[in-house]
């Protein structure tokens, strides 16, 4: 197969890792620097070009975007699907999952748990907001944020007015959030692949922080997922139409809560922490469903 991995550095570990696989199971790869390529948009014949190529033949696109790029991430992914393109990640399941909002909302039509969550435009409804997701203690957040920047812990609800006045007046789209107090400050990476969680870490927060992310100095642990875990990460992931995917799950009285699903999961802590070969399980997965025009969105986004 001829391969061609959308990443903006091939020394990232993530990259290089797909790289390797892709490589020791017999295919061609290229890696494409996803800002470097441009669309030709003509009716009939889309293509993406690239130092003066026409980038042909890929039987599938493996689409790692990052938080930064998305927009154009997307319109490159929505290219190669025009064009009949296999893509891993496809560009409808890229952005649903990259608005938290969004995301939240399908997962809630399907059932899936979740903190209670509250979204407003208006500054009239924030006290009763504060109130739909059951006062203080509770967590704000920038629907776009990642790697826990933008998440802010509001013990008091006069705390959570003034944050939640302060992002507004800087015109910025948060939800808030029922902070799960007995997560004890750590979560749950689920990592899917297909419909199987093929690997999981639990991260825990730094001292004196409540946010696990590991750029946030949290730190990674083997951890045995509940079949009730595994099941929620997996749906989550399928609610979303994400072939991969990174599902942080809080763990709650009331049982997993699925706060976020990752599309361009990192493959260094979870690796690392499991000693998996995580990137060769995606190629494997790639090998059986890569088939031209076989997105599950077949483009039409
Ligand atoms: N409702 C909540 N209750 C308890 N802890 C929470 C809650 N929401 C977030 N956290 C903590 O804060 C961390 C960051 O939140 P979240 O994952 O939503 O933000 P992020 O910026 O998107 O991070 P990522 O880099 O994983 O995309 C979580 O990993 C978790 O430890
Ligand atoms: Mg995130
Ligand atoms: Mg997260």
């Amino acid at each position: 197969m001829k391969i061609g991995i959308l990443s903006r550095n091939k020394r990232l570990y993530s990259t290089r890792r797909l790289v390797e696989a892709v490589e020791s199971r017999g295919h061609e790869v290229r890696v494409i620097d996803t800002l470097k390529c441009y669309m030709d948009i003509t009716s009939s014949s889309p293509a993406v070009w690239y130092h003066g190529e026409k980038l042909e033949g890929f039987d599938a696109i493996i689409p790692r975007i990052g938080a930064s790029v998305t927009q154009y991430g997307l319109s490159v992914i929505r290219q190669f699907e025009m064009m009949g393109a296999y893509t891993l990640t496809e560009s409808i399941a890229l952005g649903r999952s990259r608005d938290k909002l969004r995301s939240l909302q399908l997962l809630s039509r399907k059932g899936v748990g979740m903190p209670k969550t509250g979204f407003a435009h208006s500054v009239d409804n924030t006290k009763d907001l504060i109130t739909l997701v059951g006062g203080a203690p509770l967590v704000i957040k920038l629907t776009e944020g990642t790697q826990g920047k933008g998440v802010v812990l509001a013990e008091t609800n006069k705390a959570a007015e003034s944050v939640i006045d302060a992002f507004r007046e800087l015109k910025a789209d948060f939800l808030i959030q029922e902070f799960i107090k007995e997560a004890g400050g750590s979560d749950v990476r689920c990592l899917v692949v297909g419909k199987k969680v093929v690997a999981a870490m639990e991260r825990t927060a730094a001292e004196g922080e409540f946010r696990s992310n590991l750029h946030r100095g949290g730190t990674a642990a083997l951890t045995k997922l509940t079949p009730e875990e595994r099941a929620t990460a997996v749906k989550a992931a399928q609610c979303m139409g994400l072939n991969v995917a990174g599902v942080d799950i809080l763990r709650s009285n009331r049982g997993p809560l699925v706060m976020e699903v990752n599309s361009s999961p990192g493959l260094e802590g979870i690796e690392k922490s499991t000693g998996k070969d995580i990137a060769s399980m995606i190629v494997e997965f790639v090998e059986t469903n890569a088939k031209p025009n076989n997105t599950r969105t077949k483009g039409k986004g």
